[in-house]
């Protein structure tokens, strides 16, 4: 079993359970209650000129295992947003990255920008439930859903309002998630047999996302300097975890990030 696999196992086992208590009816039915989705394609793209951070909040991975003891995870989100950041992403999975709806519904409730559900997302349940918890988007991984079965989480995700961010790891899954339908595409530079992290992967991908399409640059950010690399790569976003839970001012940290991602000579290279 690769380690997508055996993650996605987990999700499985662990969805059947909540599928078991709470009735897709019922999701559905918070997720009525639920304020309108934010626009997330227009806070990414920002003014065009500068490319901008979602911010993680990431308590531990596959790769590294406890990464940080996060008991207020809105309190570090406003500290995100704080800093500048376009959008807070919520890792919900809950066996490997220690996360929880309740952390996605905790952060939603305290910033204004768009909030991603970050997640192995296999079935429209779990579509529904970002919804009815708040998110703004969702994250669907190429590697994990044969193509139509992408395809209609995509047009799901779309339909209930929500912005899909669809994340390729090589050109071949960057072309599907195009072809998927998606706005937003992101390349993960952290391969899913190995966990080693290549940022050189986001640059050898890039060139088949069309324009119009927001291209996001996710993983192996470890100060300013990868998010100006990123950018200089034709990056429009970056997406940051680790980085931020283990330094000691996440809102300086954002704001460096930012700061970087508004370097005047990118934005002649932007325009
Ligand atoms: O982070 C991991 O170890 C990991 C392992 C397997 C699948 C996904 C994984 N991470 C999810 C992410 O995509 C990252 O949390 C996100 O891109 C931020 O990366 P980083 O800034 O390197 O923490």
């Amino acid at each position: 079993m690769t380690v997508l696999e055996e993650i996605i196992a987990g999700v499985r086992e662990d969805l059947a359970v909540r599928e078991e208590r709470t009735p897709l009816a019922d999701v559905k039915e918070r997720a009525a209650r639920t304020p309108q989705a934010k626009d997330a394609v227009a806070a990414l793209r920002g003014t065009g000129e500068a490319v901008t951070i979602i911010a993680e909040v990431k308590r531990s991975s596959p790769s590294k295992g406890a990464l940080a003891d996060i008991a207020d995870p809105a309190g570090l989100a406003g500290e995100y947003e704080a800093g500048g950041a376009s959008a807070i992403s919520v890792l919900t999975e809950r066996r490997r990255f220690g996360g929880s709806l309740e952390d996605l519904g905790a952060v939603r409730a305290a910033v204004d920008v768009p909030v991603l559900r970050k997640d192995f997302i296999v079935t429209p349940y779990q579509v529904w439930e970002a919804r009815a918890w708040g998110a703004d988007l969702c994250l669907l991984i190429v590697a994990a859903l044969e193509q139509t079965v992408l395809t209609s989480l995509v047009e799901r995700v779309h339909s209930l309002g929500m912005t899909a961010l669809v994340e390729a790891h090589d050109r071949e899954e960057a072309v599907r998630a195009v072809d998927a339908g998606a706005r937003v595409v992101g390349v993960n530079a952290r391969n899913l047999h190995t966990l080693q992290v290549d940022r050189s992967v986001f640059a050898s991908v890039v060139d088949v996302i069309p324009g119009g399409v927001l291209r996001v640059a996710e993983s192996g950010v470890r100060g300013p300097h990868d998010v100006l690399d990123y950018a200089r790569s034709g990056a429009d976003v970056v997406l940051v975890g680790e980085a931020l839970v283990t330094q000691g001012d996440p809102r300086r940290s954002v704001a460096d990030m930012v700061a970087a991602g508004s370097h005047p000579a990118l934005r002649s290279a932007r325009r």
